[in-house]
């Protein structure tokens, strides 16, 4: 809050000797409860004007007296007035500023003789500012228990901008009988001051004097005693040298006195004008017509510095003991991993706490635990703090483990897969040595390849086997049919010839072959054993079944054995002669060892060497044959097979025929090598 610095103008009495006042220099005192103005001229000293609207000094124009200058000011007192009046008005109140921790700087200005010293000490027996104030202190200073006060008091004068000495210094004076020792070091300093006669005031001092009251007021607590706050005030009491001319004093050259003073008094100075102090400036006023324009230059200075704005600062600070300082070197380390925590003083389940606490001193919460450890002093807020950066510390040193776990665990992978993909080209690399040494040998080849000697039809068509798979299901209904349309219930092979029953036999032995060579042994299995039931002779084909049920059932691969090797055909059976004795010799590979049985083979060379010949030889004898009435016939572009269900009447042989013709192309199911002669056999059979 601005404060601007207070003027007091005082005009002193007419001294002895002094020639009469002229009259021309008025103090105005406005007084608020007068409706006008009014002059009144007092005592000896000077005119006093009250109960106008105006509170100065009103001065005479020394070049035209009709003229008179008005100076306004905080207020005025006249020749009449008293030292106790002033320092009640103007002084007490700042007294009790200055107690509240604020800088308060009162000076004197004026001309010589105008009554400076008098106004700031006085003589003894009519005190002046100074004594007031530093009594009014000690009575402060002791009147109460709730503040501890120490004041210390400086005095020292400055003559032509040099320090010439400490005119004295009291200590510490917390009790009244300090005060005396004040008045002592006061007397002797006032005493020691420079002094010197001039020209116009032989007593007059030609310095400036400084007295600094410093205080500080510990607010203590009601309760303990103990300081709460401290207020630092200080009063500056100056009494500036005379502010007269130079032509007149021959004294200082400077119209003004604090234009000499020295750094600290200009320092003091300076926070009063303009500064962070409550200043009041005193104007003491000569009132003879001689010191007019001096006065005049006096009231022109002091109007100028009443508009100064200062802006005072209260020092008080809190003087309680700080808490103590928080150790967060020692913070409890962080547990470092959960099992750390003890479980017999955690709860059953409950989440193992971030912070690390010893297992004898943990508690059901964290926070009860962590203000167990936490030195007093602290506020809950402080508290909660220290555990939450704790907490955080914590969590985020978990992140960085489980983020160097999650690279380890990355950097173990891709070895594995440089590792796997070593094994695989190692593996290719051996896939391929092996395959460029022994084709025959390489898994892949074996599963594609089709074993040489296999019908040219499996080689041709590479859906043979779904269609044989039809086919052959196409049979076992019509087998059924036919076990059901048999008088006794029996087999297929019951009713039919010798020589049918080898080849059905043969058409599965080559079914179930295919089916092995692919891996399907549990298909293949199925179809030996029902070739089987045409030929239950044959010795080979009994061993094969029992390799492959070995194989099945120990979930191994089945290896066939050995190709026989080919035989040279003997001689070319006639038509008709593929009966009893034709299962004695296939094609290489066909399982011709397993169908053909012991007896027929030396007698009956191998007639039928065709995969398809043989199917559809199954098929005719399933389906008609002797034991159904059906034929087939090799009329038509097409081959047809025999099927109840489709009746195309045809006549072959004098003979109604049911024909039914598969939907495919004569090339899908031609034979390679003379199938119309094997159809005109099997018809023949
Ligand atoms: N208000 C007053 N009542 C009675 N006497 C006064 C008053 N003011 C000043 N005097 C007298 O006037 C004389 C000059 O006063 P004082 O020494 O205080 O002037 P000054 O301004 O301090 O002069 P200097 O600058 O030379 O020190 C003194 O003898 C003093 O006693």
């Amino acid at each position: 809050m601005a404060s601007k610095v207070r003027i007091a103008a005082r005009v002193r009495p007419r001294l002895p000797g002094e020639p009469p006042d002229d009259g021309g220099l008025t103090v105005c005192r406005a007084d608020p409860n007068a409706s006008s103005s009014s002059a009144n001229t007092s005592g000896n000293s000077s005119n006093t004007s009250t109960g106008g609207s105006f509170t100065g000094i009103s001065v005479p124009n020394p070049r035209d007296a009709t003229q008179f200058f008005r100076f306004p000011f905080t207020s005025c007192y006249d020749a009449d007035s008293t030292q106790e009046e002033i320092f009640n008005a103007d002084v007490r109140p700042l007294v009790d500023v200055a107690w509240s921790g604020i800088t308060v700087t009162i000076f004197a200005y004026g001309v010589t003789s105008s009554g400076k010293t008098h106004t700031m000490q006085g003589p003894p027996d009519d005190p002046g500012v100074i004594p007031r104030v530093v009594e009014t202190l000690f009575a402060k200073a002791g009147s109460t228990s709730t503040e501890k006060t120490e004041i210390s008091v400086s005095y020292i004068e400055i003559y032509k901008g040099r320090r010439v000495r400490p005119l004295g210094r009291a200590g510490e004076c917390p009790q009244a009988p300090l005060w005396r020792s004040f008045e002592q070091v006061y007397s002797t300093a006032t005493a020691r001051r420079s002094v010197g006669a001039t020209l116009l005031n032989r007593a007059s001092s030609r310095s400036h004097a400084v007295l600094t009251l410093e205080m500080k007021v510990r607010v203590l607590d009601p309760a303990t005693g103990a300081p709460i706050k401290l207020r630092e005030g200080k009063i500056n009491l100056v009494d500036l040298a005379g502010s007269e001319n130079n032509k007149l004093t021959g004294n200082d050259p400077a119209p003004h006195a604090y234009h000499t003073a020295t750094r600290s008094s200009r320092a003091i100075l300076q926070d009063a004008l303009g500064g962070s102090s409550v200043s009041l400036l005193i104007c003491n006023i000569a009132p003879a017509a001689r010191f007019r324009a001096d006065t005049l230059n006096t009231l022109n200075f002091a109007s100028r510095t009443k508009e100064i704005e200062n802006k005072p600062v209260v020092n008080e600070r809190d003087v309680r003991p700080p808490p103590p300082k928080l150790d967060f070197v020692n913070l409890p380390a962080p547990v470092a991993a959960p099992k750390a925590v003890s479980t017999a003083t955690s709860r059953p389940g409950a989440r193992p706490s971030l912070v690390h606490v010893p297992a004898e001193s943990r508690m059901s919460t964290v926070g009860v635990v962590e203000r167990e450890k936490i030195p007093p002093g602290l506020s809950e807020a402080e508290i909660d703090a220290r555990i939450a950066r704790a907490v955080e510390a914590e969590v985020a040193r978990r992140m960085e483990e489980k983020e160097r776990e999650r690279q380890l665990e990355l950097e173990k992978e891709r070895e594995r897969e440089k590792e796997r993909e070593r094994e695989r080209e190692r593996e290719r690399e051996a896939g391929s040595s092996k395959r460029t040494k022994s084709p025959k040998r390489s898994p892949k080849p074996k599963t594609r390849e089709l074993p040489p000697g296999l019908s040219p039809l499996l080689k041709r068509h590479k859906d043979l086997d779904d269609e044989l798979q039809a086919r052959l299901a196409e049979l076992e209904r019509k087998f059924e049919r036919g076990n059901r349309d048999s008088a006794l219930g029996g087999g297929l092979s019951d009713v039919l010839s010798p020589v049918s029953r080898k080849k059905t036999g043969r058409a599965y032995v080559a079914l179930a072959r295919s089916h092995s060579q692919q891996g399907n042994l549990e298909l293949a299995l199925d179809l030996y054993r029902r070739a089987e039931t045409f030929v239950p002779d044959n010795i080979k084909l009994k061993e094969r079944i029992i390799e492959i049920e070995w194989a099945v059932k120990n979930n191994k691969a089945f290896k066939p054995s050995p190709k026989r090797p080919k035989r040279e055909k003997k001689a070319k059976p006639r038509d008709g002669e593929a009966g009893a004795g034709a299962d004695a010799e296939t094609d290489a590979g066909m399982d011709v060892d397993v169908v053909a049985s012991t007896r027929a083979r030396s007698e009956n060379p191998a007639v039928e060497s065709d995969d398809q010949m043989e199917v559809d030889e199954v098929e005719k004898s399933l389906t008609g044959g002797h034991a159904f009435g059906v034929e087939l016939t090799n009329t038509g572009s097409k081959r047809g097979l025999v099927d109840a269900g489709m009746e195309t009447p045809v006549k072959h042989k004098g003979k109604k025929q049911r024909i039914i013709h598969i939907e495919s192309s004569e090339d899908e199911y031609e034979p390679a090598a003379a199938p119309r002669k094997n159809r005109r056999r099997v018809a023949a059979a």
